[in-house]
């Protein structure tokens, strides 16, 4: 008999799935699906099904322009969660997800905090290579880094070799509009006068806590377009790669078991018009399926599956498959508040994207205050895990877990936040400040057994008070430094928060708690940790309880790093395509 000839390519036609049997089965198309996606139909005797809820939209130029930032938000293209608080969180529903909206900024955290993912791991797996060695070889494999040029190195850009790759599909560089005029250097001469905060040349070998120009997911040799994960992994082999198949504008609504098993098996994905409208389609799964919708839609896929929280499930009138009460716990995600000032007319020398970001740990944040913020997490810690305890495995599990999230800030000096001077806004002189490392912990839950309502996001934001010290401390300092010379002398007044804030401690927090966003940033759903810690996979990524379905997105981050996330997510990802592609 003949072998059917299978589709591949983009394709938004259900029946080129329906009905039809995939070696590997990834569901969400975004940074980490397309990642492994791409790797595993590397090898031509295998064949993947890769099915995104969003369409094809590489063509719009709300996705490629690099300079198009935020005009996705809110559209066919964000899935624009509401949260608790009534909040946002913006993240894309587009093939390439969240890297075809998202700022592009390309940073990757410090080597500590990578490393101290493994305590959370069994024993066994210490060696698993879940530590910076591990997923910095990664990130590099998924990196083409193009070094500043000429006039990006007179703009102050600077690079280190040995931190970047060189034949990895994703494309790092600077823009060639990069900001030339004074601001961006003197808002680095202000914050390393007023903190010492260290001035790193290139701030992505593991360092983390610095100052640094840093440079973005951009291609030059196409117009300096962005360089989203479908750009850099599906777009140049698109028409060769005859064994894998992108199907966009559908959604996986749940993942087929089979009857019985135990651990449990997926037999494949029931899928569906992304509308919510039609039929539903089965796709079937030889060897695996595997998750990568996100820190927000993939507990949410779990749970409509059957595997989760009993009682979240009993609500939402979805059969109990397999009872595991920390799918979708430990959620964290950051908050932002923007500071600024006008300009005294200055010329900003370029377009941007902005791209001076700074690091400060607790000592450069909090400057005398420090010792005291550092007693207040010492003398505090056992009751966070407490007053936490509902949205982790249990108050004890989340005393481990904070202890070494404590141990990070205070002995390893993690930066806890993030201070990213942003050219125009909110104001000519802008800085966007954020709490890199939150103590308070959310959770995801499904509200209803219907897969096309959003699920139910609770991020309980400060519920820690340290988030909010942090969050009030950075924006504090936000506004010393633009007061501050060299800054202050490009300044005509602070535009924002201005007469607002008084400057007492009362009316910065009141400010800050009205007035903040969500980063947008969400991890830890489905944490890569031991079980009795509330984690959901181990080292091998794997769902607990399961034989053949694998998590390999934000969702698996156990804690925040001190960073943007994307680079380390491409590392994670490069690592779990190779994992996979071992144990068969
Ligand atoms: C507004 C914004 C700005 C950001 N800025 C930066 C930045 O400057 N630098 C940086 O490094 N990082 C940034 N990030 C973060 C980074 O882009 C994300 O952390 C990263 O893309 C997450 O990767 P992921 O694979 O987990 O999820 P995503 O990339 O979000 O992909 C998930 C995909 O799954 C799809 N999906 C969900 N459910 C289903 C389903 N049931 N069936 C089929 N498909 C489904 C979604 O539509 C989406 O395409 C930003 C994110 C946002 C939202």
């Amino acid at each position: 008999k003949p072998l059917q000839k299978r589709a591949s390519g983009v394709s938004t036609n259900s029946g080129d799935a329906d009905g039809q049997s995939f070696d590997y089965i990834v569901v969400g198309a975004g940074l980490t699906g397309t990642t492994v996606a791409a790797r595993l139909a590397e090898d031509s005797s295998v064949s993947v099904l890769l099915v995104e809820a969003g369409g094809d939209n590489r063509q719009d130029s709300r996705i490629y322009d690099i300079y198009a930032y935020s005009q996705a938000f809110n559209t066919e293209l964000d899935w624009a969660w509401e949260t608790d608080q009534g909040k946002q969180m913006h993240g894309g529903k587009t093939l390439g997800g969240s890297t075809s909206i998202n700022g592009g900024h390309y940073t990757r955290g410090m080597a500590e905090q990578f490393d101290s993912w493994t305590k959370l791991l069994e024993d066994s797996d210490a060696n698993a290579g879940w530590d910076w060695n591990g997923i910095f070889s990664y990130m590099k494999k998924s990196e083409t880094f193009s070094a500043p040029n000429d006039q990006q190195k007179a703009k102050g850009a600077q690079s280190n070799a040995d931190y970047h790759g060189t034949s990895g599909p994703v494309q790092i560089t600077y823009p060639d509009l990069m900001y030339g005029g004074p601001q961006q250097g003197a808002f680095l001469e202000t914050i390393v006068d007023l903190t010492g905060i260290s001035h790193e040349a290139d701030i992505n070998g593991g360092q983390g806590n610095g100052v640094s120009y840093t440079p973005l997911t951009l291609s030059w040799q196409d117009d300096d377009h962005r360089s989203s994960a479908p750009q850099a992994y599906l777009t140049p082999v698109e028409s060769d790669r005859t064994n894998w198949l992108t199907l966009v504008e559908h959604q996986v609504t749940k993942i087929n078991w089979k009857e019985g098993s135990s651990p449990l098996t997926a037999t494949g994905v029931e899928f569906a018009s992304a509308d919510g409208s039609g039929n539903r389609f089965t796709a079937t799964a030889n060897r695996e399926v595997i998750v990568a919708c996100g820190a927000i839609q993939s507990p949410a896929l779990i749970q409509l599956s059957g595997v989760g929280d009993a009682d979240i499930l009993n609500d939402a009138g979805v059969d109990v498959v397999l009872d595991m009460k920390q799918i979708g716990r430990n959620l964290q995600e950051q908050t932002m508040n923007s500071v600024g000032a006008n300009g005294n007319g200055y010329d900003y020398g370029g377009r941007g994207p902005s791209d001076m970001i700074a690091y400060p740990n607790i000592h450069e944040l909090f400057g005398e205050d420090a010792e005291a913020s550092i007693s207040k997490i010492q003398n505090n810690v056992a009751s966070w895990a407490e007053s936490q305890a509902s949205a982790g495995q249990s108050a004890e599990a989340l005393r481990t877990i904070f202890d070494i999230q404590a141990d990070l800030i205070i002995n390893q000096n993690a930066p806890v936040a993030e201070m990213f001077f942003d050219s125009g806004f909110p104001a000519d002189l802008g800085i966007d400040n954020w709490q890199l490392l939150p103590f308070s912990r959310g959770n995801v839950a499904i509200s209803n057994n219907d897969p096309f309502t959003k699920p139910t996001v609770t991020v309980n934001y400060f519920s820690v008070d340290w988030d909010l010290d942090v969050q009030v401390a950075a924006c504090k300092l936000g506004r010393t430094i633009l007061s501050s010379p060299p800054l202050s002398d490009l300044s005509s007044g602070e535009a924002v928060p201005g007469s607002e804030v008084d400057g007492s401690d009362a009316s910065w927090r009141s400010w800050v708690q009205n007035g903040f966003s969500a980063v947008a940033h969400p991890i830890g759903t489905l944490a890569l940790m031991r079980a009795e810690l509330g984690g959901s996979v181990g080292a091998d990524l794997k769902l607990y309880g399961t034989e053949n379905v694998r998590v390999v997105d934000a969702s698996v981050l156990p804690m925040q790093i001190s960073a943007h996330l994307s680079a380390a997510l491409y590392g994670v990802a490069e690592k779990a395509a190779d994992l996979i592609k071992a144990s068969h």
